[in-house]
């Protein structure tokens, strides 16, 4: 399928109308940002915050005018509160930084060279985690939260004291994969900490909680990253030994800094085997590449259909498309997730299959690949029961 361009994206938000006096929201300069990923479009529309509760319909309007654009596939619409010249998550870039040993991950291409750093602005600092996994995708829905939030469980099913963070800005869904809608976070007796709602033992942090459902999310002041990094930085995680972040989908300017910005042990990227050629799993991939982060591997997600009553296995999309990328692009192929009613039902009700079938095949399937992740972690800093082979948290500074 063609990408869609600018153009045609503008076109669209051009028939959206603000309510208020009738104009186009292009035409009034409320088009801050726009970000094309392949056929994942992600727009910022700046408003005025008084406003804020009143613009959910245009947020949707517009929503579905770029959905209707030729060759996009998913298509998100967030508000912010910030004028902002040039793309919508214009956080700092962070150039330079300290070095990633080579090949520091198992089987992985080297990782040689120099993690970004800049001066100015205070790196951020978890001395109580002991490693954060990023789990990103190329694009949208090809499954990337349900497979952080069983990866998670399955880590945790291992022994490991585990976190979970919702990094998607733009549709935080793990409150309601882990049957949290009505949770909140409570003040933490540390000072200006929340204790996160936890979950099948594991705590976990999200914009949605702080969010209503019904009302648009205005990105105010630092926008999305300084969001992210204050839910990472204000929450009492305890002590972990995981932290795993579901990233926002595509390869845009939110996803590098936050590849930047937090000192992440390493990135597993999830696809779908029918994503032509997985291209933009390889985008994900040179990613964190371009960051020096070191890349687990790939996960072939809804990989296969299998029969539940007689077993027989389909190949719905082509099949091993991941494993072939990933032997191509020289990272491990970490295994792949059958598509399956119940690992739908599951998320949707708020009930994780690797909870609600711990002996399940499926549950199998994530708990291979999470030994594959701890497997590298350690790798990475040692394991849990001896001390940390090298600091997480380099000394970054950013501009
Ligand atoms: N292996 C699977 N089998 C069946 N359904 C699945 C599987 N993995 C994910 N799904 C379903 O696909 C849908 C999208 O999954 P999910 O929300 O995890 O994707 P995502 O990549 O995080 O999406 P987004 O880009 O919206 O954040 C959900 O309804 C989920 O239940």
């Amino acid at each position: 399928m063609t990408s869609p361009n600018r153009e045609q994206i503008i076109a669209a938000l051009n028939s959206v109308i603000d309510p208020v006096d009738g104009q186009s929201i292009v035409a009034k300069d409320m088009v801050q940002g726009i970000d094309i990923n392949d056929q994942t479009v992600n727009i910022m529309i700046a408003v005025d915050p008084q406003r804020g509760p009143s613009l959910e319909d245009l947020r949707q309007t517009a929503e579905k005018a770029v959905a209707a654009v030729n060759g996009v596939t998913t298509a998100r619409v967030a508000l912010t509160a910030e004028r902002a010249k040039g793309a919508p998550d214009s956080a700092p870039k962070a150039p330079g930084g300290p070095s990633r040993p080579a090949g520091a991950a198992s089987g992985q291409a080297g990782q040689v060279g120099q993690r970004p750093q800049g001066g100015g602005q205070k790196p951020l600092e978890l001395p109580d985690v002991r490693s954060i996994i990023t789990v990103a995708s190329g694009k949208g829905g090809v499954g990337k939260s349900t497979t952080s939030v069983n990866l998670a469980l399955s880590l945790a099913a291992k022994g490991l004291k585990v976190g979970l963070l919702d990094a998607d800005i733009y549709g935080p869904s793990l409150p309601r994969m882990l049957g949290l809608r009505d949770a909140k976070p409570k003040p933490s007796d540390i000072d200006g900490k929340m204790t996160p709602p936890s979950a099948f033992g594991i705590r976990i942090m999200s914009i949605g909680f702080m969010i209503d459902e019904e009302q648009p999310v205005i990105w105010r002041g630092p926008m999305a990253m300084g969001a992210l990094e204050q839910l990472l930085r204000d929450t009492d995680w305890g002590v972990l030994d995981v932290m795993v972040v579901d990233m926002p989908p595509g390869t845009g300017d939110i996803q590098l800094s936050m590849a930047q910005r937090v000192p992440v042990t390493g990135a597993v990227i999830v696809s779908t085997p029918q994503d032509i050629a997985l291209l933009d799993a390889r985008k994900g991939l040179n990613m964190f590449r371009k960051v020096n982060v070191p890349v687990f591997g790939l996960i072939e997600n809804m990989s296969y259909y299998k029969c539940p009553e007689c077993g027989h296995i389909d190949h719905v999309f082509d099949h091993g498309g991941a494993h072939k990328a990933a032997d191509e692009l020289n990272v491990p192929f970490l295994g792949e997730i059958p598509l399956d009613l119940k690992i739908r039902l599951g998320a949707d009700e708020g009930k994780p299959i690797v909870h609600s079938d711990p002996d399940g095949e499926h549950t199998k399937a994530y708990g291979a690949i999470a030994d594959k992740i701890a497997a590298a972690i350690d790798e990475q800093v040692g394991p849990v029961s001896e001390p940390k082979k090298k600091s997480l948290f380099p000394k970054i500074s950013f501009k």
